[in-house]
């Protein structure tokens, strides 16, 4: 392999406990907010077609216009409890908030630049009371930063000339007083979500981001900072040149999910998801396919099952409210998650071989593993194929204690159990209490941590 300077610094799943408690979050909420929740994806009547936080792309958008939006940013409804509450009805255990997005606006007084919350009608720290509402709440709060910053003159997306990299010399600066800024700002922070880390010119700065990570961590040690962070040596993002995964979770699911195991190189990883098609920041005109609640239960369950995390978007308008959708599926996700977290907190993948019918997901603390039916069979049998021998205990509906199911074993390390005749009315929860003692099972033997 290459000797890396700036590559992967660790092999493997990191194992102290700010990552283990990372590792059982299962659910989190992602909030994209900021001045282009004012257009809100729609200028001089017309519509954009793109994701309305990168309207100031649009040619429909004037540059001029969008860079003095800022002076309109007047958020008279923006409640930071009633939001954090509302996250810990759905069953958010983690939350990840827009510090500055590619439009590089500031939701926090930087003393950086101007192009921050002090210069609006609003005046005030977004930010902190959303940090101090959250933690109140037992939410963890992590900080989205994005590198790519479209307000500040030194930023370049590639460095051609000597004066690009004068110019790029004072953005870094720039960017790395910011992120300090921040961790002393915010110091109940548990982690931060890069973004905007894909330019030519970032790629080039293994070193400086290798050390800034470094001193980030020194700042709040355990600091969870995914792999869209840094470059390596050669300019290899995510993976580096041996393909070790740098940072200390994969952020390579964008709006997509693995479909197997084997997708996810074994790594810790979070999907993030929009509730429309491609819409992170507000936008008044929401096209295509909005994802209904079991849609989105069954991304988290699927997220879970291969062990990953499901980080679901909520992009409130220019006045702070969440938009009357995001607000029903929270509900709606909440009420399934109040009776069945014990498959989502603590959970993670077994071993086990897929079954149509839905997915698994084992309780790293119990060792019970959970199937999570989404399809009930025309013949309402559920097959259950282990990966080794197993003494099975109880099978039974988490939320029905008087359904206790007869496994009828079919062939080796397999079994069936029928379901009654009631059709599905949402994703049902059956438990699996099996005495790990009687044959070796691999999955048991993770949950020994
Ligand atoms: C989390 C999302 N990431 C931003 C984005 O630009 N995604 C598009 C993209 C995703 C991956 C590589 C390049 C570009 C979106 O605006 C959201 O902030």
């Amino acid at each position: 392999s290459l000797a890396l300077a700036h590559g992967a610094h660790r092999l493997g799943k990191r194992t102290d406990p700010m990552m283990e408690r990372w590792r059982n979050y299962g659910l989190g909420q992602f909030i994209h907010w900021g001045v282009y929740a004012i257009p809100g994806g729609q200028w001089n009547g017309a519509s954009y077609g793109g994701a309305a936080e990168w309207i100031r792309s649009w040619k429909g958008m004037p540059k001029e216009a969008y860079d003095n939006l800022y002076k309109e940013f007047d958020p008279e409804n923006y409640d930071p409890s009633a939001l954090a509450k509302q996250a810990k009805e759905m069953g958010a255990k983690y939350m990840i908030i827009t510090t500055k997005h590619h439009d590089g606006f500031c939701l926090w007084p930087s003393e950086y630049t101007d192009y921050d919350v002090t210069n609006t009608p609003y005046g005030k720290d977004i930010i902190g009371p959303l940090v101090e509402a959250y933690d109140a709440e037992g939410i963890d709060v992590y900080l989205y930063f994005s590198v790519m910053d479209w307000n500040h003159p030194g930023y370049r997306s590639v460095l051609a000339t000597e004066e690009d990299r004068s110019a790029y010399e004072s953005f870094k600066e720039f960017t790395r007083n910011q992120l300090l800024e921040l961790l002393e700002r915010y110091p109940t922070t548990k982690g931060l979500w890069f973004d905007g880390t894909w330019d030519e010119a970032w790629k080039e700065q293994a070193e400086f981001a290798d050390n800034l990570a470094t001193e980030m961590r020194k700042k709040i040690p355990g600091l969870i900072i995914g792999s869209r962070f840094r470059p390596d040596d050669y300019g290899n993002r995510h993976f580096d040149s041996n393909g070790d995964l740098m940072g200390d979770y994969e952020q390579g699911w964008e709006r997509k999910l693995p479909e197997t195991y084997e997708d996810t190189n074994g790594n810790d990883w979070d999907c993030v998801m929009t509730i429309p098609e491609n819409q992170w920041g507000y936008h008044s005109d929401w096209r295509g396919h909005v994802k209904t609640s079991y849609e989105l239960i069954e991304m988290l369950v699927k997220s879970v099952s291969l062990d990953g995390n499901f980080v679901l978007n909520f992009g409130p308008d220019a006045k702070g409210d969440i938009r009357m959708e995001e607000k029903k599926l929270a509900t709606e996700i909440g009420q399934w998650m109040s009776k069945n977290k014990s498959a989502i907190y603590n959970c993670g993948h077994i071993d086990w071989e897929k079954q149509d019918w839905g997915y698994y997901t084992q309780n790293r603390v119990t060792g019970e593993v959970n199937m999570v039916v989404f399809n009930k069979p025309i013949n309402s049998v559920l097959r259950i194929k282990t990966s080794s021998k197993i003494s099975l205990q109880k099978i039974y509906d988490l939320n029905d204690a008087t359904k206790i199911y007869d496994p009828e074993e079919i062939s080796q390390d397999e079994y069936i159990i029928q379901l009654g005749d009631e059709e599905l009315a949402e994703p049902k929860v059956i438990v699996i209490k099996y005495d790990h003692s009687k044959g070796e099972t691999k999955g048991y033997e993770k949950a020994k941590t």
